[in-house]
């Protein structure tokens, strides 16, 4: 098949490539945003006239942690909007086969019950602090079902949890809370610090998935046979949950982080800063049942994670 991997140079898309790439089966067109931006309608029609692929996997996106969302909401809903809108409509005038989409596991209410499981979509309010990226998310959900009624495509969508790994980003302010603290708490470790901040109160709780599990799962999914995946999502042939299963607290979190950087210090706790959904674990019951489950444990997946970050140059770490 010929697969555009779109988001090719991030975290997911890179993975994401790395994983076809070891398969070998696959012919695979990418494009930097520079290249292709896919806020672009006419040069995303132009691309995908041109290109014609068979299948599309859509990892990009406008990405960041609690903060980003909160200081850019129109950035994160106009882009992510149009990305959608503009990839899977164009996927679609292309004849694109099969498409898979990943969304987020803020979709979900603030107060879903736990573990958050497919039909808890559009039940509830959402969580304040990303609500302009849940909507967008939970628009390319609405977007691939829409078009799967109507026309009749095999356009899927993955719902994963907190990511992490190599290539993420690790920028102090914009980025989630795993590379966030590899980064304080090294940096905290080299400077002989004896204290380091963690952003809000550290009762959170966060389920953490590695990154290559998660281009595992995407294709996975996108593997399935088409009436498996209508069967497992049916009725509105929507989305399917990807996640470890497992949940820490923030603090437990920043525990484990600090060990594994060697930071000795004490962790304090800013609860000025937001601490977001109070819990997002996800129900991972329908993949599970499909004959999926990660394979990374959290502090493993932490320790490669920070051999990752070391072997960087810092001037090269991404700083978005
Ligand atoms: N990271 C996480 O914890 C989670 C991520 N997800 C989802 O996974 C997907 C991938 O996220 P992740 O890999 O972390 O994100 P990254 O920020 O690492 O990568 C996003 C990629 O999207 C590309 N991109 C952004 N804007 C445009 C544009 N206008 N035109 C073309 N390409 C664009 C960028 O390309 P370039 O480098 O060329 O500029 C970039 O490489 C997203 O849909 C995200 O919502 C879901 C849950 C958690
Ligand atoms: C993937 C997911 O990511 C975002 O939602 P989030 O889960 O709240 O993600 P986060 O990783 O930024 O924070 C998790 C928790 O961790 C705490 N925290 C402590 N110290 C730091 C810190 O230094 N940085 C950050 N970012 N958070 C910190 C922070 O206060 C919060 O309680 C959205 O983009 C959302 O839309 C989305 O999809």
């Amino acid at each position: 098949m010929k697969i555009f991997v779109a988001g090719h140079r991030g975290m997911v898309g890179g993975a994401i490539v790395k994983a076809l790439e070891a398969r070998g089966t696959d012919e695979l067109v990418t494009r930097t945003s520079a290249q292709l931006d896919l806020r672009e309608q006419s040069a995303v029609r132009e691309f995908f006239q041109q290109e014609k692929p068979d299948a599309v996997i859509l990892a990009a996106a406008k990405v960041g942690g609690i903060l980003a969302n909160n200081i850019y909401p129109a950035d994160f809903i106009y882009e992510n909007l149009m990305i959608e809108a503009n990839v899977i409509h164009q996927a679609y005038a292309a004849g694109v086969e099969r498409l898979l989409q990943l969304g987020s596991s803020c979709i979900y209410p603030q107060r879903a019950e736990q573990p958050m499981r497919e039909d808890a979509l559009l039940t509830g309010t959402l969580e304040p602090t990303n609500e302009p990226y849940a909507i967008a998310k939970i628009a390319g959900i609405k977007l691939c079902e829409s078009y799967n009624r109507q026309y009749g495509t095999d356009y899927r969508s993955v719902m994963p949890t907190n990511l992490y790994g190599p290539g993420d980003n690790f920028h102090p302010q914009n980025s989630h809370v795993l590379p966030a603290l590899i980064r304080r708490l090294h940096e905290a470790k080299l400077e002989g610090r004896d204290e380091v901040m963690i952003w809000g109160t550290g009762t959170p709780r966060r389920e953490f998935l590695h990154v290559d599990d998660m281009a595992a799962a995407s294709l996975f999914v996108m593997d399935l046979e088409k009436a498996t995946y209508e069967r497992e999502t049916a009725p509105m042939l929507s989305h399917i949950n990807v996640g470890c299963g497992t949940d820490v607290t923030i603090r437990e979190l920043a525990e484990t982080v600090a060990a594994v950087v060697g930071f000795g210090g004490t962790l304090a706790f800013d609860p000025s800063k937001p601490d977001g959904t109070p819990r997002k674990l996800m129900d991972v019951s329908r993949l599970t049942r499909l004959g999926w489950q990660a394979t990374i444990q959290l502090e493993d997946g932490i320790r490669q994670t920070y051999a990752w970050f070391l072997s960087q140059e810092k001037g090269s770490l991404r700083a978005k």
